[in-house]
């Protein structure tokens, strides 16, 4: 498992572009059949992708979760939420199964032992983009489907940033210990996230930007405001981001981003805006 123990602020301010990606960026989440894990020590989050091609690929394939976790199981003291990006998938939860079409959300809860993935179809297979937080209580698993999520529509086409923010994972549409999660989607036209960019020193956040057309990035910024860097992002890859850091993209077209939080709290509003002007 790669193992991120991160940096903070004032050493960030030396990262050259190398540094700064092999710190935050998570480049390659779906190989065929294979689990890919990336442990970070900032709020103890785990950001997962799962592709089954030919096989049922079990959450702990290739992870020593004994060596890594110090439990039995994956989930025994963690819980999670993950969408599917890709074609139709299954996820077998204890026995339990659950349909995953394209950019359903799935939520297990602690204690969850036997997790597998399944494609519905090798030709065209899922892809399970998973984070997974610390938690100490248990609550339901729950399938939540876009019409489910709390929807705020937000920004504006002359700004172009308009954009909608689903809530799927969130204290309005379920209870978790501490993780929270949702997709924003991007109108034709519109290029730019979080612009005011903010940061939250209560919780860290992950971004994985997917949709992003052939041959086009999306510029993710990150850094304190008054000392920012950018990493420039393919389609299908996540970034981690610090409290203490920003994160906001402008893409050289519109796409759609999973944003994840974990740690002090769930207010998604309890954000630290930063005037655009004063951005360095
Ligand atoms: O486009 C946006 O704005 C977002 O999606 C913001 C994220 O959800 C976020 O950063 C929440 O703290
Ligand atoms: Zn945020």
């Amino acid at each position: 498992m790669d193992i991120r123990y991160s940096c903070n602020q004032k050493d960030f301010k030396r990262y050259t572009t190398e540094e700064v990606r092999k710190e935050f960026l998570i480049e390659k989440l779906f190989e065929a059949d294979q689990v890919t894990a990336v442990y970070s020590h900032v709020d103890r989050m785990v950001t997962l992708g799962v592709m089954p091609v030919n096989e049922k690929v079990s959450i702990d394939k290739g992870i020593d979760i004994w060596h890594n976790f110090g439990t039995e199981y994956f989930l025994e003291r963690r819980e999670c939420g993950m969408f599917n990006v890709g074609g139709a998938g299954r996820v077998i939860a204890d026995g339990k199964l659950y349909v995953l079409g394209y950019k359903d959300c799935l939520y297990l809860t602690r204690g969850a032992k036997e997790v597998y993935f399944e494609s519905a179809d090798p030709a065209q297979p899922a892809k399970f983009y998973i984070v997974s937080a610390p938690a100490h209580c248990s609550y339901e698993n729950k399938l939540i489907k876009i019409a489910d999520a709390a929807k705020k529509p937000c920004g504006d086409a002359a700004t172009s940033n308009k954009r909608v923010i689903n809530q799927f994972i969130h204290p309005s549409v379920l209870k978790t210990c501490q993780l929270s999660m949702g997709m924003t989607v991007l109108e034709t036209g519109s290029v730019w996230n979080t612009m005011p960019a903010h940061t939250h020193e209560r919780r860290m956040e992950v971004y994985f930007y997917f949709e992003v057309p052939k041959d086009n990035v999306v510029f993710h910024m990150m850094g304190e405001g008054q000392e920012t860097r950018h990493i420039v992002m393919q389609n299908e890859q996540a970034v981690i981001s610090p409290s203490w850091s920003i994160h906001a993209g402008a893409g050289t077209s519109n796409y759609t981003f999973i944003w994840a939080m974990g740690g002090e709290n769930q207010a998604f509003d309890d954000m630290d805006n930063i005037p655009t002007t004063e951005l360095k």
